[in-house]
């Protein structure tokens, strides 16, 4: 039995709310297949398609109707935690009443502290929204005086400042509802990325890597696992081009050489391998697997993934 934290790519959500609805039933089986081993699960989970969909929403019918609002970014990303932690709880809760599993499982809407200099919010990285092409991204630009970069040979996309985690706010209640026995998601986005200043926490416009906050989390917890959930089943290097190399284990040191050597894109796998560094090196034993949903029970037996240790 193990403590992991989960971190859930964007994959497991779905584009839209309904999509969404369904993905997680799909997500909630190989989840609620660990608990069934005797795992217990932390689970966090990605925002940046949703968060981005609910700032453009409202920016879109402000511009259009005198009642509807600007919504600001960390008001958007408490939204988003709460809407995908609903359909998370909803849908894992009915997979462990099916399979008569007696667990409760709640989300935390999370605040994460961060660095107000950190030099990120001079330079913007993190992807969100939807994907457009170049000419679309252009009339952005343009138009919203948004700023767009290529993400991953996928398309153009939004990119917003996103800040190092410094602490989860709400670390005490995690940790205890883990400690009872509890299912929590938590850090969902990164969680709402917060300031201290004279009159308190501070939400600020950036959208946190929630690789990074779940790596914060397992720490803070004191998880023997991290597991980075995403589109692929393993971390490659040359990725895309012909001499495409898929990794099953890197240590620390091997992995800080393939960063170096720019194998894996910013944005996208550059923090699930950061975070998975890092985690691997906070304490003796501790070890990061990235890979994909479908394959998190195979991986977890050793048998495909990406292991990172120290
Ligand atoms: N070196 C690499 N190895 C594997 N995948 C990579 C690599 N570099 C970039 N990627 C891309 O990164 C994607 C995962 O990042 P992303 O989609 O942002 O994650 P998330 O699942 O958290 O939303 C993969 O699906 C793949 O397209
Ligand atoms: N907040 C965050 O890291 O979201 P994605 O995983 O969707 O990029």
């Amino acid at each position: 039995m193990a403590r992991i934290v989960i971190a859930l790519g964007g994959n497991a959500l779905g584009k839209t709310p309904l999509e969404q609805r369904e993905a997680v039933k799909n997500t909630a089986q190989p989840i609620v297949d660990l608990i069934e081993d005797g795992h217990e699960i932390i689970l966090a989970h990605g925002n940046g398609p949703q968060v981005g969909m609910i700032n453009l929403a409202f920016e879109t019918a402000a511009q259009n109707d005198d009642n509807v609002p600007e919504m600001p970014f960390p008001e958007c990303g408490a939204m988003s935690q709460g809407y995908i932690g609903y359909h998370l709880q909803n849908a894992i809760r009915n997979e462990l009443v099916n399979r008569g599993i007696n667990k409760s499982i709640t989300s935390v809407v999370t605040q994460v502290l961060v660095d107000k200099n950190d030099n990120a919010f001079e330079h913007p990285t993190k992807p969100v929204g939807s994907f457009y092409t170049e000419d679309e991204a252009r009339k952005l630009i343009e138009e919203k005086g948004y700023r767009m970069v290529e993400d991953s040979g996928r398309g153009y996309r939004r990119v917003v400042p996103s800040p190092i985690p410094v602490d989860i706010v709400e670390k005490e209640i995690i940790k205890n509802l883990v400690e009872d026995g509890n299912i929590v998601i938590a850090c969902g986005g990164g969680g709402v990325p917060v300031v201290e200043d004279e009159e308190g926490l501070k939400g600020v416009p950036a959208v946190i890597d929630k690789d990074f906050a779940s790596e914060k989390m397992a720490e803070i917890v004191n998880a023997d696992l991290l597991v980075i959930l995403t589109a692929v089943e393993k971390v490659a290097i040359n990725f895309g081009k012909e001499n495409e190399e898929w990794l099953s284990e890197m240590n620390v040191e091997l992995a800080q050489q393939y960063c170096d050597e720019g194998h894996f894109a910013p944005g996208s796998m550059l923090p699930k391998v950061k975070a998975a560094m890092k985690f691997a090196s906070s304490k003796e034993g501790r070890k990061a697997l990235i890979t994909s949903l479908e394959k998190a029970k195979e991986g977890l037996a050793g048998k495909t993934g990406t292991l990172v240790t120290a």
